[in-house]
């Protein structure tokens, strides 16, 4: 292990609280490591999160990674207070809270010294902080963006867009434009943007208009996956008047913690998985946060029942007061009776975190129910699983558009423009997709052919010789380069 004050400088990494982007950047600043190889170091300034579950969320991933001998630091800052007088999960929140960090931020750089800071990367959701250390003004800053390139240029072309696109979703029919996408129907929308809370776009359109602020953008996606719509950002069309934000695309990143990896091995749901035949379990699992009520839980059993096949079904119960995060599912609870009994020995329900990598990586897995979080459709392509699409909330509608529509690796589970019901999945539905996707019709049989092809893609891309690893290659060069050309911002 290097020691971080001995290297030429380090990288300053501010991520967000939540789990799905939190990962997500600590695997990018790995890959990063890796790529400087030792001429640079790592810091991760942690900020604690603004609900006590959050919070000790974060200090698993961080107590995971300190074990596992990187050459990554982390620095907790001190907490702020809710600038609301409580939690409340919304933009505005997230927003404020974040922006009481900066003189905790610029207090943890300056003690840094002497180490040089080489460049300052943000999530999305921590723009607020990427004008801080005014004194650092040459210091590049980069936006860490853990979502797909899609999502990038709809929120890039957001402050443009806004009203037309408001005003559009109260109706909810017709389409949308989003550079580099075929029309995209308004029900694929993000959910973040679509429910009448006007107030979001406001924010939204904010982060969008600071992403043209920072040096770059580094995104978990890559030319593969995203072609046409990396290309449409770079060609200038989300921002038209602008130059084009420099954007690079290094993903896949895949957040492996070596240690977890390790012990993952023996869980029981990976020793479950042992004992089935190849290619024959489809895999449900809905992200960080996500959780379904009685009566939908009670729709995905009897469609598992009808569907005949082999399941793993990740089950959580209902947040705890004060947090979005599901609990642990009290199983007698929450499924229909007799349930277990009837698909003993086809069937495991796992109440509580699994281990998802591992499990998608295991032969015996054949088909993925997602939510489509990011992070979740790009593991599943790593190991070449296809999908089912089950968006809930955040941006998840529009990755499940990309899946289905554009790269062909998932099969529709709910026609989503022809529902009139919210995301209510009925167990015939699921039922008939479940059978689809592990390869009952034409369309699953496609989406499995196409999720292969892009495991190939995907570990071709980040080798010697890829796209992904030419845009590190580029990006740690401009890093490692210094005093290049700082941000276009005037701190
Ligand atoms: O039981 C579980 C559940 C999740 N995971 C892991 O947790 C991560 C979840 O990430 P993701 O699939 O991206 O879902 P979210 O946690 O919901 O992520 C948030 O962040 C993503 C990246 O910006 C967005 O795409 C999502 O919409 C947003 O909800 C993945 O690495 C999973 O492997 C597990 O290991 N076990």
């Amino acid at each position: 292990m290097i020691d971080p004050s001995m290297a030429a400088g380090t990288i300053v990494f501010i991520p967000c609280w939540e789990s799905g982007h939190f990962m997500s950047m600590i695997a990018a600043g790995k890959r990063m490591l890796d790529a400087a190889a030792g001429a640079l170091s790592l810091t991760v300034l942690v900020m604690r999160a603004p609900t006590a579950a959050k919070a000790s969320e974060v200090e698993a991933h961080v107590r995971r990674e300190a074990a596992s001998g990187l050459d990554i630091r982390f620095l907790n800052l001190p907490a702020v207070e809710p600038s609301t007088g409580g939690f409340v999960a919304s933009e505005e929140f997230n927003f404020r809270y974040t922006q009481r960090h900066a003189p905790h931020v610029e207090e943890a750089i300056a003690g840094l010294a002497p180490t040089p800071v080489a460049a300052l990367v943000v999530d999305l959701f921590c723009t607020p902080l990427l004008d801080v250390a005014a004194d650092l003004a040459a210091v590049p800053r980069y936006v860490y963006f853990a979502s797909t390139a899609a999502f990038l240029a709809l929120m890039l072309r957001l402050p443009a867009f806004r009203d037309d696109l408001a005003a559009r979703l109260k109706g909810k029919e017709g389409t949308a434009h989003v550079p580099g996408l075929p029309a995209v129907p308004l029900r694929y929308m993000p959910a973040c943007l679509s429910r009448d809370k006007i107030g979001n776009y406001d924010w939204f359109a904010d982060y969008g208009r600071r992403f043209m602020d920072a040096r770059g953008i580094v995104i978990n996606s890559s030319v593969e996956l995203e072609g046409g719509v990396l290309d449409a950002i770079a060609d200038g069309r989300c921002v038209p008047g602008r130059p084009a934000p420099a954007v690079h695309a290094i993903g896949p990143v895949i957040w492996f913690a070596a240690r977890e990896q390790q012990q993952q091995q023996t869980h029981v749901c990976v020793q479950w998985l042992d004992a089935q035949p190849a290619g024959s379990v489809v895999f449900l699992c809905f992200g960080s946060k996500g959780f379904v009520d009685t009566a939908q839980v009670a729709e995905v059993a009897a469609g598992l029942e009808r569907s005949g096949h082999r399941f793993l079904w990740v089950l959580r119960g209902p947040p705890s007061a004060g947090s979005s995060h599901p609990t642990d599912a009290d199983l007698d609870a929450m499924l229909p009776g007799g349930f277990l009994e009837r698909t003993q020995g086809r069937g495991l329900v796992w109440p509580a975190w699994a281990p998802q990598k591992e499990v998608l990586a295991h032969p015996a897995v054949g088909g993925f129910v997602s939510h489509c979080g990011w992070n979740s459709a790009l593991e599943s392509l790593w190991f070449g699983v296809p999908m089912a699409p089950w968006p809930l909330y955040g941006e998840q509608h529009l990755n499940a558009f990309e899946l289905v529509r554009e790269m062909g690796v998932a099969v529709q589970l709910k026609d989503m423009e022809a529902s009139e019901v919210g995301y209510f999945v009925e167990a015939a539905e699921l039922e008939r997709a479940v059978r689809g996707l592990m390869g009952g019709t034409e369309e699953g049989r496609k989406a499995r052919e196409k999720a292969a092809e892009m495991k190939a893609a995907c570990r071709k891309t980040v080798e010697e010789g890829g796209s992904s690893h030419a845009a590190l290659r580029k990006l740690m060069s401009e890093i490692t380069a210094g005093g290049g050309a700082p941000s276009r911002l005037a701190v």
